[in-house]
């Protein structure tokens, strides 16, 4: 089982180049389904759930040409050949299950497992199923698998009672080939739903308001292929914004839009970390004080939650006390223990976290229990006393390139073994 070994007590300093964003390019990939012409996607990044989500493509007999040193994907699914995605590649991953919009739009009928749990919350798909039958879907549930079916899916006001992200996308690619008019309210403001749409919107659909709370989608008969570069991966862009901080180092974070990482450059600036905001590029210079502050997670464009580990690891040494509040996932708070591992004082009541910030982190033996508490925990072993030996680091490998080349070449010492 590989491991990531830190040295900590680098400052980081230099330049750093973001990849594609995974949570966008996994939806447009899935969205490829939804025409029989040939989709070209560019730079994309090749991690872990990329390889994932082109395995359950290639499942369902797409045909499809990887250039791995180009980082580009040809995806022709002009063939189809069978309406149920295979059981071991979707638990391997939930973003497997926006494949149902199209496929069921695009062959009106689909079987599909149920995606589960994982280790941030339970994740019902319940708003999924809503839109798909108020599209007039008929869905039945048994054996652990999802069945639907329809004719043609017919446009309708789909109401979300929370803007779920998963469930905008999967509602969103469902609609676009139905007949008529559908409006998804309260809909999911994420920048990846806005990718997703430009992307659909360069295939021949007609979508207007993807960004806002309400999505409005016309039908159209069929669409066609295109060719597509996915947005930076804000999440990433964030993880090393606060990796520049917590070591006091001076970093420039390449490929981003500030735009999109603003509620993260906010609570940097709240925290005393100098950051200027350039086109296309962060410069984020750490180095006082650190003061406590507190974080409640939202929907964007409020603190995003895939963020909030990485702020716990540098509130672990604030000045104070900092509370952070996890509204999004009930159960995403499996980082607690691993840096309390590390001599963080963090105590949980309920939703929140209480973190009274202390002078030194001491490097341990921890171990990932997520993508986003992998990160948090490379984060805090650069500061770290002594060594930080990281286990299970596949959860990493889902969401960052090359996380550890990419910290080296900041003038981290870490390694991969
Ligand atoms: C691949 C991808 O893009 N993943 C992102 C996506 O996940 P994902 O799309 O799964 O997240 P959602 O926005 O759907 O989930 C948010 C909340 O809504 C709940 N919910 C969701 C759907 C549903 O049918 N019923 C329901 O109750 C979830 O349990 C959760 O508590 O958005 C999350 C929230 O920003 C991010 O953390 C993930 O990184
Ligand atoms: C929670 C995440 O991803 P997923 O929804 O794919 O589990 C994440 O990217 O932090």
């Amino acid at each position: 089982m590989s491991k990531i070994v830190i040295q900590g007590g680098n400052r980081l300093n230099g330049r750093i180049k973001i990849s594609a964003a995974k949570n966008s390019v996994l939806p447009i990939i899935a969205a490829s389904l939804l025409t029989s012409e040939e989709c070209v996607l560019e730079d994309i990044p090749f991690l872990e759930d990329v390889n994932v989500i082109l395995n359950v493509l290639e499942s369902l007999g797409v045909g499809l040409s990887i250039y791995n040193n180009k980082g580009k994907v040809r995806i022709n699914a002009g063939e189809i050949n069978s309406f149920e995605p295979s059981y071991d590649l979707v638990r391997k991953m939930r973003a497997s299950f926006l494949v149902m919009g199209p496929i069921l739009s695009r062959l009106g009928r689909i079987k599909i497992s149920l995606p589960g749990g994982c280790n941030i919350g339970s994740r019902p798909i319940d708003l999924h199923l809503k839109g798909f039958s108020q599209l007039g879907a008929e869905i039945n549930l048994g054996h652990g698998y999802v069945e639907a079916s329809c004719k043609r899916l017919k446009g309708a006001k789909v109401y979300l009672d929370f803007p779920s992200v998963g469930a905008t996308e999967n509602i969103l690619m469902a609609a676009v080939l139905a007949d008529g008019e559908t409006i998804i309210e309260n809909a999911a403001e994420e920048p990846e739903i806005v990718d997703l749409a430009s992307y659909l919107n360069k295939m021949g659909a007609q979508i207007s308001g993807a960004g806002t709370d309400t999505i409005k989608i016309q039908g159209v008969k069929e669409l066609k292929g295109t060719v597509h570069q996915v947005i930076p991966d804000r999440i990433e862009a964030g993880t090393y914004m606060v990796a520049a901080a917590i070591t006091g180092g001076e970093v420039i974070v390449e490929n981003v839009i500030p735009e999109h990482v603003r509620a993260v450059t906010a609570k940097l600036q709240e925290i005393g970390i100098h950051v200027k905001e350039e086109q296309n590029k962060i410069k984020v210079k750490g180095g006082g004080i650190i003061k406590p502050v507190d974080i409640k997670t939202m929907p964007y464009p409020g603190f995003p939650t895939d963020m909030q580990a990485q702020f716990m690891a540098l509130l672990s040494i604030a000045d104070g006390v900092s509370i952070i509040t996890e509204t999004v996932f009930e159960n995403r708070f499996m980082h607690v223990t691993e840096l309390k591992r590390m001599g963080a004082n963090i105590k949980i009541d309920g939703r929140s976290a209480v973190i009274e910030g202390v002078e030194k982190l001491s490097g341990a033996e921890v171990k990932a229990t997520d993508l986003r508490a992998g990160a948090a925990l490379v984060l805090a072993g650069l500061i770290s006393e002594g060594t930080t030996e990281v286990s299970e680091i596949y959860h990493i490998d889902r969401g960052y390139v090359d996380m550890v080349g990419k910290l080296q070449k900041l003038g981290a010492d870490i390694q991969r073994v």
